[in-house]
């Protein structure tokens, strides 16, 4: 237990590492002749910008469950993830060709992608809630008429959480995880907007300004839901929408937004239902933001009193009554790896492969 921990912080500390590294300007970028000389040291404190770094966790990761593989299947034990990317990885006909450090690469992609984003973005909701007591009250209403107060949430309540849902897409446009989203580089140059973007260039394409924008958001800084409530706004996470891009945008969009979207609801749902929040009185969360590839909180450490109005075991097990956001970082890593858990099915998850 202790070394899982000591592992978990590791692989926590180096996946912010790597979002920090990843988002700080790189004089090179603009003088690609420089990029040998490392004028800012990034290529040293990165160590080898690759996937390597993560190997020897991800690698633990694959030998352990291979090994263990067929006792389980053979006892009919649920299937896990990285067993059903072993299996796809044997299967010659199935159109995609796997190997070991293919399934390492999808590995990484997972834990850079899904945890760090998700982690930051209850942060960001949590702050927002408690920083607008009325429209987390509001949440608790609906919830309350949903799911009712003798019931736990379950996942088939979550598409008739509409309100909830605008909150969460308010806090994505206000504070979108990352605001430049991932860089690209074009593999033929190109002209936008009169300028030309000779090939290979480095593109950051600046959602976080697109998002504030008081030309095609009305009052763009303050935080109000019910913007995405109107059935004329209709706005999703689709990247159809060009003011409107939390996930991305076209072939390189989020792989995980139905993950991501179903973790934050239920997430919310549950600690909203069960536990009253507030600030300690005449507070405010301070919501000045950290530069980097992902748009952090400069302050983690948010105290807020949780009052728990009734008894549910299974939620105390994840979140005891008087915990601070800043635990609940710790207790997503725990939900992230649950929710891949439930991807089973090979047909799921080919169609995810596809979409990689
Ligand atoms: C609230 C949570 C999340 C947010 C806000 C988010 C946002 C994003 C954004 C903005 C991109 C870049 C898209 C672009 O550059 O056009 C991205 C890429 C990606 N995300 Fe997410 N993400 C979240 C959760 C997840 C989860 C849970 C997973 C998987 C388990 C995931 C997997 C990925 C992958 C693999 C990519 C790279 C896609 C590619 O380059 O083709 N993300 N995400």
């Amino acid at each position: 237990m202790e070394k899982r921990s000591k592992d978990g912080t590791e692989f926590r500390e180096l996946v912010v590492k790597y979002g920090q590294v990843m988002g700080k300007p790189n004089i090179s970028d603009f003088f690609p002749v420089l990029a040998r000389f490392d004028l800012q040291g990034i290529q040293k404190v990165m160590g080898k910008p690759n996937i390597s770094d993560f190997h020897p966790a991800i690698s633990e990761c694959v030998k352990m469950l291979s090994d263990r593989r067929e006792g389980e299947i053979q006892r009919n034990e649920k299937k896990h993830l990285i067993q059903i990317l072993l299996e796809l990885m044997e299967q010659k006909d199935i159109g995609i060709s796997q190997d070991l450090v293919k399934i390492k690469a999808i590995l990484v992609d997972i834990a850079i992608g899904g945890t760090d984003t998700t982690i930051t973005m209850v942060e960001w909701v949590m702050s927002e809630l408690l920083n607008n007591p009325e429209i987390m009250s509001k949440v608790q209403q609906e919830l309350k008429h949903v799911v009712g107060m003798n019931n736990i949430v379950e996942e088939s309540h979550l598409p008739n959480l509409h309100y909830l849902d605008a909150v969460l897409k308010e806090t994505l446009r206000l504070h979108p995880a990352l605001p430049f989203l991932l860089p690209k580089r074009p593999s033929q140059s190109a002209i936008v907007g009169g300028y030309k973007i000779p090939e290979g260039t480095k593109v950051f394409l600046n959602v976080y300004a697109i998002h504030r924008d008081p030309q095609v958001w009305e009052s763009p800084l303050e935080f109000q839901p019910e913007r995405f409530l109107s059935p004329s706004t209709n706005l999703d996470y689709a990247g159809n929408n060009m003011k409107y891009l939390p996930f991305g945008s076209g072939r390189r969009i989020c792989a995980g937004i139905p993950l991501a979207e179903k973790m934050l609801m239920f997430i919310f749902a549950s600690l909203l239902h069960s536990f009253h929040w507030k600030l300690p009185e005449g507070e405010n969360v301070d919501i000045l933001e950290e530069f980097g590839l992902t748009l952090k909180k400069s302050e983690r450490r948010v105290e807020a009193i949780s009052v728990k109005p009734r008894n549910c075991k299974d939620l105390d097990t994840i979140f005891p009554t008087g915990f601070s956001i800043y635990n609940i970082r710790v207790r997503i890593m725990m939900l992230v790896g649950h929710f891949l858990s439930l991807v089973r099915s090979s047909n799921q998850l080919l169609s995810l492969l596809h979409y990689c």
